[in-house]
């Protein structure tokens, strides 16, 4: 099962607008707990600043503290599921989806204070690592996942790769994995007016050509309050 989402290209290849669309699609589900860590100063999050827990974080401090958070809830279901005997979070347990979003990864981990960076990294790689089992859903964009950008500790956590649009072939084989492109899957043979297109690496049957749906600033912000809307007590 696809658990934790990559999703890398080069500017302007659509890397907002797809992750907007599987954000959305996860919020609509008000059991949905959400982190939202926003490396571009909050401007492409902010449209979720009311379902998110703590807002929009654009600090690395306030992304670590973020981070925390959910690992905290992660620990409860672990400490719920082993007084139950159960393996995993399912529906119907009282737990959604607890997700954590970051859009422009670079903008903390390349963060020019080591420590700070470090306590990043730990949050992220913990909740990549134990989350499966814990309902936890890591969605993350970056325009460079090279491992200058991102370790590879930390990008072997996803499971889930989409590539939209990258400037080389290499760029597209390190979103989607080593040799893809020497078997004709390139996200560099993408035409720069293909904002949206992409290969999914979803599963074992190798990566999709795709176009992902696109949502204007007013379709997400109709979402977005929807979404707040099934989150209101009483709803
Ligand atoms: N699925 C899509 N269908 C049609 N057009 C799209 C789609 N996704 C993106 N676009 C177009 O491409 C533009 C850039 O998309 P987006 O902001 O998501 O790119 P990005 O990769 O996040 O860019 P950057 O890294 O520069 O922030 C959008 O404003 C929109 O016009």
């Amino acid at each position: 099962m696809s658990v934790h989402l990559l999703i890398g290209g080069a500017p302007e290849a659509g890397k907002s607008v797809a992750l907007h669309s599987v954000v959305a699609g996860l919020m609509l589900d008000p059991g949905t707990d959400a982190v939202m860590i926003d490396g571009k100063a909050g401007v492409e999050l902010a449209v979720w600043e009311k379902v998110a827990h703590g807002g929009i974080r654009c600090e690395i401090d306030s992304a670590t503290a973020g981070l925390e958070w959910a690992c905290k809830r992660m620990d409860e279901r672990y400490a719920l599921l082993s007084a139950s005997g159960v393996r995993k979070i399912t529906p119907g347990m009282g737990h959604g989806p607890l997700l954590v979003v970051v859009d422009e990864l670079a903008a903390f981990t390349l963060h020019p204070d080591k420590k700070k960076r470090a306590a990043f990294l730990e949050g992220l790689h913990d909740l990549g690592a134990r989350g499966r089992a814990a309902a936890v859903r890591l969605i993350a964009a970056t325009q460079k996942p090279g491992s200058e950008v991102i370790p590879t500790y930390i990008r072997d956590l996803f499971d889930t790769r989409w590539a939209l649009r990258c400037s080389t072939r290499d760029a597209s084989d390190t979103v989607l994995g080593a040799g893809w492109a020497a078997r004709g899957v390139d996200a560099s043979t993408i035409g720069l007016g293909a904002a949206g297109v992409g290969y999914l690496l979803a599963g074992p049957a190798g990566p999709t050509k795709i176009k992902g749906f696109y949502l204007s600033d007013a379709d997400l912000a109709r979402l977005a309050a929807y979404a707040a809307e099934l989150r209101r007590p009483g709803y």
